[in-house]
């Protein structure tokens, strides 16, 4: 088997990768919170214990469980020199701009260097200027914009590893983020690619992080080895997708023929594509009855010279487009929230529609939506409900807390 083998949502899951909360959380304040992207801040000691419960799912469910900072530490246990090009660029790409403070900054982080887990995890924290143990004279304080104690901005929305980067087929879109704050946890993704023993040399990619367009993993949905659906949305833009149509229709070892485009609304609710829309078994999805109605869909192929492709706009019922792309007579959408349009709104805010689908028909949703979790009961799913309380809070559900990086081939 592949290192990376993701060629459906639902073939039974093998490995996955994820990243448990840390101290990162404790970093975001009232004043930071818009910017971060987060609506409010997680007790971080339940965070963990959810996230640990949904580890545990998995494994109890025969996936195995890796941790991003595990992968980039076993990166950077392999040479002083990786590690060190690593907090430079991590420096850099945190906005300090002279060789001084970057220099600074550089020692400070060198008193982890005899344990690269924790230096991982240092830069995933960030830092607060008194950490520095400044001297007041020193220029460092007008440097830092004083309405803010933090040196270098903490990375919050790291336990959401379905965005940074994407597996596709047997390789991954490492993605140009939409926003500044999760620009930088592309970082952890190039290093794992280019130096990891167990990636190195052997995933193609089909994005890159330093591509002019933004595109997120919740955006991109593995539909069959043959269809890809990926959103335009806030965060990824069709410029973007008609790049990554490019490379993917070239690459050799890619089977996708058809790239659908879905047109989702441009808002904070809404993100990506995967809030609204997930599928769950062979023949069924969640989908959000908001989006129901105004949905534009194109499809994209290759055209008659590489490089070039062929884009047409689809004009059919949703449930009609997606049985004709998946080569069945019909497919069920199971509305979040049911017919009630508070439920609806209010468990879609809860990602009552981003469930994460471990095999065909066994999903793990979020235990606080309750309405959603009893019609996909009704509807023939096995649904393992996870604690939810705090990890709700920035906006992501089971799907978007998971990168799979391996599931079986569908029979
Ligand atoms: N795949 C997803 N839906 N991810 C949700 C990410 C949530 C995160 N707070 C953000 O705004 O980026």
């Amino acid at each position: 088997m592949m290192c990376i083998n993701v060629k459906s949502e639902i073939a039974p899951l093998k490995k996955v990768l994820l990243h448990r909360p840390g101290k990162e959380l404790e970093n975001l304040t009232p004043d930071t919170l818009e910017r971060l992207l987060f609506d409010d801040i997680p007790f971080l000691q339940v965070a963990q214990e959810e996230h640990d419960e949904f580890a545990k799912v998995l494994r109890e469910n025969n996936v195995e469980v890796v941790y991003l900072e595990d992968l980039v530490a076993e990166v950077l246990n392999q040479s002083d020199e990786i590690r060190d090009q690593f907090v430079r660029q991590w420096i850099e790409e945190a906005g300090i701009a002279t060789g001084k403070y970057q220099q600074k900054i550089f020692d400070f982080m060198m008193r982890y260097k005899d344990d690269n887990k924790a230096l991982v995890l240092k830069t995933m924290e960030g830092i607060v200027l008194h950490e520095l143990n400044y001297d007041k004279n020193d220029s460092l304080v007008d440097l830092m914009s004083t309405s803010s104690k933090l040196v270098i901005d903490p990375m919050p929305n790291l336990y959401f590893t379905r965005d940074p980067f994407a597996t596709i087929g047997c390789g991954v879109s490492l993605n140009k983020m939409y926003s500044v704050t999760r620009n930088r946890e592309t970082i952890y993704g190039e290093y794992i690619f280019k130096y990891h023993p167990d990636y190195k040399g052997q995933v193609d990619k089909y994005f890159d992080r330093y591509n002019p367009f933004h595109i997120e993993g919740g955006d991109i949905l593995n539909i069959n080895d043959k269809v890809l659906a990926i959103g335009i949305s806030q965060r990824t833009e069709a410029d973007a997708i008609e790049m990554l149509a490019k490379t993917v229709f070239h690459d050799q070892k890619s089977t996708i023929r058809t790239i659908l485009a879905f047109e989702i609304p441009n808002t904070r609710a809404f993100m990506h594509l995967d809030t609204v829309f997930t599928q769950i078994d062979y023949d069924k999805f969640t989908v959000h009855p908001g989006i129901l109605g105004p949905l534009v869909v194109y499809e994209i192929k290759p055209g008659k010279k590489d490089g070039e492709i062929l884009v047409t706009t689809i004009e059919s019922e949703l449930e009609t487009l997606l049985a004709k792309y998946l080569g069945l007579e019909k497919v069920t959408l199971i509305k979040c929230g049911g017919e009630d349009r508070i439920a609806a709104e209010r468990e879609q805010w809860n990602d009552g529609s981003n469930t994460l689908c471990i095999a065909p028909g066994v999903i793990i949703t979020y235990q606080r939506n309750t309405v959603t979790n009893e019609l996909l009961r009704e509807n023939g799913l096995k649904v393992i409900e996870i604690p939810s309380a705090e990890l709700s809070r920035g906006r992501g559900g089971p799907r978007c807390m998971s990168m799979p990086l391996v599931r079986e081939d569908i029979a």
